[in-house]
């Protein structure tokens, strides 16, 4: 089953410390949303609010179009799932899986059933009669995934649950776990602090930072147009560079900065046009750089730098710009792969239009 769900204005304080402040957000049935941020922004927080583990100190909350503020945990149509996910050693996988069932007064026969039919779904039909230290790591995740669904939930609440895993492991279970939401379509709900495993399985991407959602958005709209200089620099790697409005008008904007004036179109001001005067930082991706005359798109030539410093990564070379204009600013940008890349070297400081994002240096 599943459901959508819906924060509105959701306050949880302890003491004078405000975790999460005025979060409201509205998450599709069937959708897969990972809660992003770093450690302490208020993630474990609003997933346990949405569990019933916590009451928030202010706002509601509706599962499904009915009221779950004040409703318990095991009243609710969700389960959570921990990064400590503790199976129970004692007992063969199919009796783990369908722990939750019993519990719910469901019969030995079709508890069998649908904990096989669960432990199919993640790959461990064979092993229903297994115990968990005959497993990896990656294996009892898989359990305990199929155990949390076994339960029918229409919101599945996970707290960084690959967080034990190595990483080669970890991006394998990304994959299954985002092929496991598609078929059983429950809505899932999952804490991450890792940009790369959220941008892997979100539908959609909440971006947290001090209790506050900075951006909501799927993945490659939060990369390619972030609503925060702090959501910009969480996703990947980004160069600011500070600049002042000097005219707006008519939809765009002339920008100045150390690198030179910049024209803008309003379409680049992904939180809202700004008006003259305003300090505003323009943020540019690495790979965003390209060589001038590469390409038809509308190209800005922010003057000539001197590459630094380079490194090779496969994919592109990693390299420090010094700007010509300001050598004290360090721009990183990628080069092909191909390219002569050499030290001292000369290079335009060329970007598309479109690919720049400015956005108000001071957010409130
Ligand atoms: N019961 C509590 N009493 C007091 N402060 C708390 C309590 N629970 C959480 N906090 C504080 O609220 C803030 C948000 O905590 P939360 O666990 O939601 O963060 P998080 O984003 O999940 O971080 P992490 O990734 O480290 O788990 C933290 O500063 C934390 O210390």
């Amino acid at each position: 089953m599943t459901a959508p769900v819906s924060i509105e204005n959701a306050t949880k304080t302890f003491g004078s410390f405000t975790a999460l402040d005025n979060v409201s957000l509205d998450i599709n049935a069937g959708e897969f949303i990972v809660l992003l941020g770093p450690s302490g922004c208020g993630k474990t927080t609003l997933l346990s609010i949405l569990g019933g583990f916590l009451s928030p100190t202010k706002g509601r909350i509706a599962i499904g179009g009915k009221e779950m503020t004040n409703v318990p945990p095991a009243k609710r149509p969700t389960t959570t799932m921990f990064q400590d996910y503790a199976l129970f050693p004692h007992m063969k996988l199919k009796d783990n899986v369908g722990f939750g069932l019993r519990m719910r007064g469901v019969g030995k026969t079709e508890r069998e059933e649908r904990a096989k039919s669960f432990l199919d779904l993640v790959g461990l039909k064979t092993s229903a009669d297994k115990k968990p230290h005959e497993l990896s790591g990656g294996q009892r995740q898989r359990v305990a995934l199929a155990r949390a669904l076994a339960v029918d939930p229409d919101v599945l609440l996970l707290d960084e649950p690959l967080g034990a895993l190595d990483l080669k492991l970890r991006r394998q279970m990304q994959d299954e776990l985002k092929a496991i939401q598609k078929r059983v379509g429950t809505t899932f709900v999952h804490v991450t602090h890792d940009q790369e495993e959220a941008m892997a399985i979100a539908d959609r991407i909440v971006v947290m930072n001090q209790g506050k959602i900075e951006d909501f958005g799927p993945p490659s709209e939060i990369y390619m147009r972030p609503r925060s200089l702090f959501s910009a620099g969480f996703m990947g790697e980004v160069n600011f560079i500070p600049g002042k409005v000097m005219e707006a008008a008519s939809g765009r904007a002339v920008v100045e900065t150390r690198l030179g004036n910049v024209a803008l179109p309003g379409t680049c001001f992904t939180a809202g046009v700004p008006s003259a005067g305003d300090a505003t930082t323009l943020c540019i991706r690495p790979e965003h750089f390209r060589g001038a005359g590469e390409g038809d798109a509308p190209v800005t030539v922010m003057g000539q730098a001197t590459i630094s410093g380079s490194a090779f990564f496969g994919t592109h070379y990693r390299c420090h710009l010094a700007p010509m204009a300001a050598p004290d600013m360090s721009i990183v940008a990628h080069m092909p792969q191909s390219a002569a890349v050499a030290e001292g070297q000369a290079v335009a400081l060329a970007v598309n239009v479109g690919d720049i994002v400015a956005l108000p240096s001071k957010q409130a």
